[in-house]
């Protein structure tokens, strides 16, 4: 099974609205409400790919109640504590009259207490018996302690887990001496970590292995509609380009693309064909409006003409 840590959960709310512009009253169209929190499109795409999942984090209020029905609707299994404040709503406006342009709002949540915080660790404790691996994704909400995210690594540490982790933020940088089994970050959040941006592939892939230099044991880097890069335990250096799609929304794609790698990685692939089968699915992500929606027919599709990045020497 592959748990998943949800830190800071939201309903994503998306709203199509073609000639949305600011300033003016709007009566919108299709709304599309979710689960959401980045863990919760990693678990969908680990659904769609038949892999076994488990997501935990706090959710409260009327909104959490909302979300957990929403969750359990989709047929996803979680494990959620619940926490006074009502649950954040991260709110998308895609734009079909522009070329699908996306305006993305998102609330940065409301604080949990440390007593929250120890019960949704506590949850993560006792599922780490059954977990293959344990995915961190997104970001933490304000109140939790300043070692949040390492007393996860702590724990996963201490129960034998690789962690995957796709996060941002000020812990960040200490997390890498828990020597993470995988960092998914894209090459912005690359950029940020270590002090200097990565402008191509190639200055993307030194990124990575430096990454690993500092304590990643296997790295992959997103690089949007170009695919991404990354480097195995072993040294290896890769890329795979992204296929060119009718994209109507790209949000959550860089979760679909962890939870393919998550799936590849669980059916016993090893990182480089992993990532493959993550590109399919954050490419498939793309063709839906709303975030984390793909289709299992869309992967397998796409999956031949997601191609090796040509990377010199
Ligand atoms: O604030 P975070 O946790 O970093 O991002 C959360 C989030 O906005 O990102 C996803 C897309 O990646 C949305 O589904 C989700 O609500």
């Amino acid at each position: 099974m592959i748990v998943t840590v949800v830190p800071n959960p939201a309903l994503d709310k998306t709203i199509v609205l073609p000639h949305f512009s600011l300033g003016r009253i709007h009566r919108a169209g299709e709304v599309i409400i979710q689960a959401g929190g980045k863990g919760f499109n990693v678990a969908r795409a680990l659904h769609t790919l038949g892999a076994q999942g488990l997501v935990i984090g706090p959710v409260g209020g009327y909104a959490g109640k909302h979300l957990l029905a929403l969750a359990r609707e989709e047929g996803l299994q979680v494990d959620m504590e619940e926490v006074a404040a009502e649950l954040r709503t991260c709110l998308t406006v895609v734009d079909p009259a522009a070329d699908y342009c996306l305006t993305e709002i998102y609330e940065q949540g409301a604080p949990l207490t440390r007593a929250e915080w120890d019960a949704v660790v506590r949850r993560v404790t006792s599922a780490l018996t059954q977990a293959a691996f344990l995915v961190i994704s997104g970001s933490f909400p304000p109140g939790v302690p300043e070692d949040a995210l390492l007393m996860l690594l702590r724990q996963a540490r201490a129960a034998s887990v690789p962690v995957f982790l796709d996060t941002h933020g000020a812990q960040l940088p200490a997390a890498l001496a828990y020597h993470p089994a995988l960092l998914k970050v894209n090459q912005f959040e690359a950029g940020e970590l270590l002090g200097y941006p990565l402008a191509d592939s190639l200055q993307a892939l030194e990124g990575a292995a430096e990454l690993q230099r500092r304590g990643v044991r296997e790295v992959v880097i997103s690089l949007g509609k170009a695919g991404v890069v990354g480097c195995t335990a072993e040294g290896q250096r890769f890329g795979w380009t992204a296929p060119a799609v009718p994209a109507l929304s790209s949000t959550g794609s860089g979760d679909c693309l962890l939870g393919g790698i998550a799936a590849g990685l669980m059916r016993g692939q090893g990182l480089i064909q992993s990532a493959r089968l993550g590109v399919a699915a954050g490419a498939a992500n793309t063709l839906q409006i709303g975030a984390g929606r793909l289709y299992l027919s869309d992967i397998e599709r796409l999956l031949p003409v997601v191609k090796a990045i040509s990377l010199g020497g």
